[in-house]
């Protein structure tokens, strides 16, 4: 590797400088840059808004029989905030810092998740393109709004537009998570997002006295209740070995006391409490089961219970008589990267395409790395980011060549 940086460096360090972290991000800048792109290697666009100013960016390269059903590549464009005062390079600069042996890092928010694997993408089509292969598939890539909120105004609605169901996919490829060593994973089914508010109302008084039936009173044994459940998981997570931990993350169920309020002033007993917290149920336990229990905690403790949303479970199966899957696998296989099966712990947009009954897998092509989404000084190697085009460019050509 050279000083001289690339233009596929370039460009992705032009998308990392678009700031699209929430609260605020800048979808239409975004948008454009997309449009650009498309221009630029000489692929159809179009951009479509199911919500307004949440632009769905859908680019195109026409495969040579589009009665095929499709490959879909999804990315989101939105990233999440900064706390900038810890970093040690802007978060939207995008720099790009000599490792010393060579390589470069390359410092943004949004270098992991997921603008990397949209980068590549792009970069893989090129690719295929240049290298004047004509593919049988039409190959789509689709750059969306809102993930890192749910998807609500993002791919949860774009699912139900006329224009993803022209797109007819027949398999989509999403986010994934790096490999943090020499192994690659790829992620076939998530945890369910169960989000809950438990609220108490109780009586009143003057902080001074001793006063019966508060809402904090209620509110204590639901707490423990779900903390000594947190403690159970957490030792069922504790007693994986250390080596799986990680792939095996998405096996157990999460908990997390995630915000406590009510209360206005430190002498007044509050007469509204309430606590949240962010549960994500594995598919290895009975979600409606799971649900009911804290459902059956709030009636006996005589408080309310608000799920935030309700999000059903989706899984694709690993099944090789599919012929996409059986291609992902061999075609992986033949380049010498053989990604374990893994559960997401986290919720991806797949998430909303399973749904469609379209079989979709996480997967980013880059490892030796340590995770850092979400973290200050989000960062890549750019050698990863090199080597995960390569492998990209096989797998999407392949996927897009699957016969009929
Ligand atoms: C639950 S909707 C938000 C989706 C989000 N995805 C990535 O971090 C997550 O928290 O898993
Ligand atoms: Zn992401
Ligand atoms: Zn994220």
């Amino acid at each position: 590797m050279t000083g001289i940086e690339l233009p596929s460096v370039t460009r992705f360090r032009n998308f990392l400088k678009i700031r699209t972290e929430h609260p605020n991000p800048a979808y239409h800048e975004c948008a454009e840059f997309l449009v650009n792109q498309a221009k630029d290697i000489g692929l159809e666009y179009n951009v479509v808004e199911p919500v307004k100013d949440k632009p769905v960016v859908i680019l195109k390269l026409p495969g040579t029989d589009s009665s095929l059903k499709s490959v879909m590549l999804s990315c989101h464009v939105d990233v999440v905030p900064v706390f900038e005062e810890f970093w040690t390079y802007p978060p939207f600069a995008a720099e790009r810092v000599p490792t010393g042996d060579g390589d470069f890092r390359i410092y943004a928010r949004g270098a992991q998740d997921m603008k990397i694997t949209g980068s590549m993408y792009l970069e893989a089509i090129r690719n295929i393109i240049a290298s004047g292969q004509k593919l049988k598939r039409d190959l789509y890539c689709v750059f969306a709004p809102d993930e890192e909120i749910g998807g609500i105004e993002g791919v949860k609605v774009f699912v139900e537009t006329e224009e993803f169901r022209k797109i007819n996919a027949g398999f989509d490829l999403d986010e994934g998570l790096l490999g943090i060593d020499d192994r690659y994973v790829f992620i076939y089914a998530e945890r369910t997002t169960t989000q809950v508010i438990f609220t108490a109302h109780g009586n009143t008084g003057h902080g001074s006295q001793f006063i019966e039936g508060t809402a904090i009173e209620k509110l204590l044994p639901v707490i423990n209740s779900v903390m000594e459940r947190r403690e159970q998981n957490k030792q069922q997570f504790m007693s994986l070995d250390a080596d799986t931990r990680l792939l095996k993350s998405g096996d157990v169920t999460s908990i997390n006391l995630t915000g406590l309020s009510g209360g206005k002033q430190a002498n007044v007993v509050p007469a509204t409490y309430s606590v949240t917290f962010d549960i994500r149920v594995s598919p290895s336990d009975d979600l409606d089961k799971f649900k009911n229990w804290l459902r059956e905690l709030a009636l006996t403790n005589q408080v309310e219970i608000e799920f935030l949303s309700n999000e059903c479970r989706t899984i694709t199966n690993i099944d090789r008589s599919d012929k996409f899957i059986d291609t992902f696998m061999n075609s992986l296989q033949r380049i010498n990267v053989n990604p374990i099966p893994m559960i997401c712990p986290g919720a991806t947009d797949a998430r909303h395409v399973r749904t469609k009954g379209v079989p979709a897998f996480g997967f980013c092509p880059v490892n030796n790395h340590p995770i850092l989404a979400h973290v200050h000084d989000e960062h890549v190697f750019e050698s990863g980011y090199l080597k995960g085009i390569d492998i990209y460019t096989t797998l999407i050509a392949d996927l897009a060549n699957v016969e009929e």
